[in-house]
């Protein structure tokens, strides 16, 4: 589905202000998979994902996602996009909103109305079409948000740091329908987090950056099967979180003493 190879980002080249956001970065992302990307502030995880989204261009390397050029992935609305902030449009009702991408596309308007009632159904939020983004919570705005990316059923959903602004039982509510969703669709996702242990539940792989010059320096498999509730409390979940936590540290934190639980932690392969 997404294929980085050798992809370099430099804002103002030979200019004050240069900086190297993202180096030499090769990343494979497979149809339905889910992937993360984690690492320390600054670190270019947002202009990787804005890479992917053609939304800025490579200053070198590739970038293909559905086996095209990024641009034409994009010209084709091959992703839906959702961010910290949930950019809902204050005007529109929920309905209305969901509809964007379909209006866009020149979908018919009860094609477009049946579409948006079936996404509002995927986020519970059937009640509140009518409703405009002012009178909903953060956590529902968030929904609709997720609700407007996948009305055309795009194949891939780029999220940044899409439940960042929300409190913690919302965002562990919202991780788990997100998920439900993603299984519902078949939908790729690559997800930008700051939180180590949100990578691990959500993802099938998870993405290590280092600091900036922001480099891929360890891509983490995470097997822990069907994501219940009950799997945040699993000591295999915990033996992820540490090894993850030790990728971002880097190799000199990888000490046995200090691994507590990551005795189950699996190995770390890195991808460059
Ligand atoms: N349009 C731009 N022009 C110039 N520099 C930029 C631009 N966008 C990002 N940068 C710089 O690139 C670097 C990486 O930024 P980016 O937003 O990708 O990091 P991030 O890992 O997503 O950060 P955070 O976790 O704090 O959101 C930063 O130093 C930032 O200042």
């Amino acid at each position: 589905m997404i294929e980085l190879s050798g992809v370099t980002k430099v804002f103002n080249p030979g200019r004050a202000g240069e900086v190297t956001a993202v180096a030499a970065a090769d990343l494979t992302v497979a149809a339905g998979e889910f992937v993360s990307l984690i690492g320390p502030s600054g670190c270019g995880k947002s202009t990787l994902l804005r890479l992917i989204a053609d939304l800025v261009p490579p200053s070198s390397g590739t970038v293909t996602v559905a086996g095209k050029p990024a641009a034409r992935a994009r010209r084709d609305r091959d992703y839906g996009m959702v961010f910290q902030k949930a950019g809902l449009f204050d005007w529109r009702t929920v309905r209305r909103n969901v509809e964007l991408p379909l209006e866009l596309r020149g979908t018919g308007r009860s094609e477009r109305h049946a579409r948006a009632a079936e996404m509002l159904e995927l986020v519970g939020l059937s009640e509140f079409a009518s409703h405009y983004p002012a009178q909903l919570s953060g956590g529902m705005q968030q929904r609709v948000s997720i609700a407007r990316a996948l009305a055309d059923a795009p194949p891939l959903l780029l999220m940044d740091e899409p439940f960042g602004a929300l409190d913690e039982m919302t965002r562990e509510r919202l991780q788990g329908e997100l998920l439900r969703i993603c299984a519902a669709t078949g939908t790729t996702v690559v997800f930008v987090t700051h939180s180590i242990d949100e990578a691990v539940f959500l993802s099938g792989r998870v993405a290590v950056m280092s600091a900036r010059p922001g480099r891929i320096t360890d891509v983490i498999d995470v097997d822990l099967g069907e994501r219940t509730e009950a799997v945040r409390q699993a000591p295999e979940y915990f033996g992820y979180v540490t090894a993850v936590r030790q990728a971002l540290r880097g190799p000199a934190a990888a000490v046995p003493e200090q691994a507590g639980p990551a005795e189950s932690a699996p190995a770390v392969r890195a991808e460059k």
